[in-house]
């Protein structure tokens, strides 16, 4: 039986700009069992950020709940010490995120990078030559981020990803800032490896092709819940 990974429950948010009060997500109910992936699709500006950001314990919703791993995070968690507290460490144990841009340290090698990612997460890191290996950039081990491509350093930071053992994966156009074909070699490595392993993953992004890779859409721009 396939276990609910993570529930989220009439979820909002809004910005004020100037003396405009924009709202972004409005009430909003989903849920994300575990290894299943949803494409968050929808317009710019539909919020899609701001969800994934949610997500991960970077901005506090102002109404409904975050469910995940028994964890509750809530418009109040932010201002609780004990409960911010849980959900950082659950984001840095259990959540990975990928960016359109890869997030290296740029004074560390691949490996390093890889190894300083699995031992936040409090894993194993003599694993991580290996995770390097399986995004076939093993022999780039000993660079660092500034003498590889960008596709390269996509591939990197999945491997960072995975070398932490994620319960799920949030997905920011992960392959934006990459060529057609090398896009598509990422994807596949991210879709292959997520199932693979069993991970939940969020992916937001315009590229239909990369959403339809994934079993369930939310278009944001259409406001509607799974
Ligand atoms: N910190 C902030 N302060 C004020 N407004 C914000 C802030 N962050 C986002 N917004 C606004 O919230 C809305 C949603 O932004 P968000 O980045 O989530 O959209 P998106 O769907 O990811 O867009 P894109 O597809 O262009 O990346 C936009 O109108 C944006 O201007």
């Amino acid at each position: 039986m396939t276990e609910s990974l993570l529930a989220v429950r009439g979820l909002s948010k809004h910005f004020v700009s100037g003396n405009e009060t924009v709202p972004v997500i409005e009430k909003l109910t989903f849920t994300l069992d575990q290894g299943q992936s949803l494409a968050l699709v929808g317009r710019s500006g539909s919020g899609k950020s701001t969800l994934l950001n949610l997500l991960c314990g970077l901005e506090s919703p102002d109404a409904g709940t975050i469910v995940m791993q028994g964890q509750v995070f809530d418009a109040g968690s932010a201002a609780t010490r004990e409960k911010a507290a849980a959900w950082a460490s659950l984001r840095r144990q259990q959540i990975g995120v990928v960016f359109q841009e890869a997030n290296l340290m740029p004074a560390l090698t691949l490996l390093e990078n890889v190894r300083f990612r699995a031992q936040l997460a409090g894993r194993d890191p003599a694993n991580s030559e290996d995770w390097l290996t399986r995004l076939d950039i093993g022999e780039l081990a000993q660079r660092y981020p500034d003498q590889v491509s960008g596709g390269q350093r996509q591939r990197a930071a999945l491997a960072m990803v995975f070398a932490m053992e994620p319960a799920l994966i949030l997905a920011d156009e992960p392959t934006g800032s990459l060529d057609r074909q090398t896009a598509a070699e990422v994807a596949q490595v991210l879709f292959d490896l997520q199932a693979r392993y069993c991970c939940g993953l969020i992916l937001a992004t315009h590229d239909a092709e990369l959403a339809a890779g994934c079993q369930q859409l939310l278009d944001l721009g259409h406001l509607s819940a799974l």
